[in-house]
């Protein structure tokens, strides 16, 4: 586990054969689904770890410099280069995610308030989407709904603390709070991915209630066994499982949990920022192309009437 893992698997069949956004080669391969698995680094043995999204939530919580922001980008790259889901991103530095802010359909920085009406708006969505559901007798999106239109919404946050116990008034924080609760409670069969970060693994900021509702956990390095449990779970320390264990000089290491199995401990892969920009130029042409393809089918449509 010493080298950092790059992230060649699938840098290259992105990269290698799409050169730049304005000059893309005929072979192009098909972009990535949100639907597949994403690529987070390597298990202890080597292998590959990669984990599917769809109908999931994910949380990343360590210490400050503990890898969580490196680790957020592998979702976030997926989900950029995805044509066939939308990709919202919540920032209060503006910096981490920024960098994907060209493929993203929404962006939101330190403004509390753009993001509780962002949130407002992703939760009216979600409640469209259960009445086209529920008058279908369905219980979830499926990919076959991008036809009408329904595709997954992936909502990133980096720093989920900034928003709900740092900036504003409580009573913005606390709407905050609620908005997010409710999307990572009552969105994964609408087709709603919430993944978040934090550097605070505490209580307050994690509650037990909401940590429940995160398929994957992903503790990075923890200072100790109490916030460890905080972001895996309950008992996981005193079983021998602990991110405080993870030496602070091991960076991008940490422990994931994903539902129903125990936690292991991974390496996440690693995106310079020339590569996150690379990947993000990619993502906008890819997305633009996705535009013109769809308007075109829906002006064909409407032509046709
Ligand atoms: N998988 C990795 N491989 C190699 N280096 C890594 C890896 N993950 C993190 N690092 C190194 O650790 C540094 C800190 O990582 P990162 O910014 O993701 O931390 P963070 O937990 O998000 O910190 P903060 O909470 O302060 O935002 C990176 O700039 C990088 O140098």
């Amino acid at each position: 586990m010493s080298e950092p893992v790059r992230f060649r698997d699938l840098l290259r069949s992105w990269t290698s054969s799409v050169r730049t956004p304005s000059a893309p080669c005929v072979e192009a391969p098909a972009p990535p689904s949100i639907w597949d698995p994403i690529h987070l680094g390597i298990d202890e043995h080597g292998h590959p770890v990669r984990v599917t999204l769809a109908y999931r939530n994910a949380l990343l919580a360590g210490e400050p410099g503990a890898g969580k922001s490196v680790g957020l980008n592998l979702p976030t790259a997926h989900a950029a280069l995805s044509t066939d889901c939308s990709l919202w991103l919540f920032d209060g530095k503006r910096v981490e995610l920024g960098l994907w802010r060209p493929a993203a359909d929404g962006f939101v920085g330190p403004d509390l308030t753009e993001a509780i009406d962002a949130l407002r708006e992703l939760q009216a969505d979600m409640d469209t989407r259960y009445d086209w559901l529920d008058a279908r007798r369905r219980r979830k999106i499926t990919p076959d709904d991008a036809a009408h239109g329904l595709s997954p919404i992936v909502a990133v946050f980096d720093e989920v603390a900034y928003y709900s116990a740092t900036v504003g008034t409580k009573a913005e924080r606390e709407a905050f709070s609620v908005l997010v609760r409710d999307l990572v409670a009552r969105g994964r069969a609408a087709g709603i991915i919430v993944i978040a970060a934090t550097q605070r693994p505490s209580s307050d900021i994690i509650p037990t209630s909401l940590r429940d509702l995160f398929g994957y956990r992903w503790a990075f390095r923890c200072t100790t066994d109490a916030s460890s449990d905080i972001v895996l779970g309950h008992g996981w320390a005193a079983r021998g499982h602990s991110a405080a264990a993870i030496p602070p000089e091991d960076k991008g290491i940490g422990l994931l949990l994903a539902e129903g199995g125990q936690p292991t401990r991974i390496k996440s892969a690693f995106l310079s920022d020339q590569q996150v920009d690379a990947l993000a130029a990619t993502a906008a042409w890819l997305r633009e192309g996705r535009r013109i393809a769809d308007d075109a089918v829906a002006g064909a449509r409407g032509d046709r009437r």
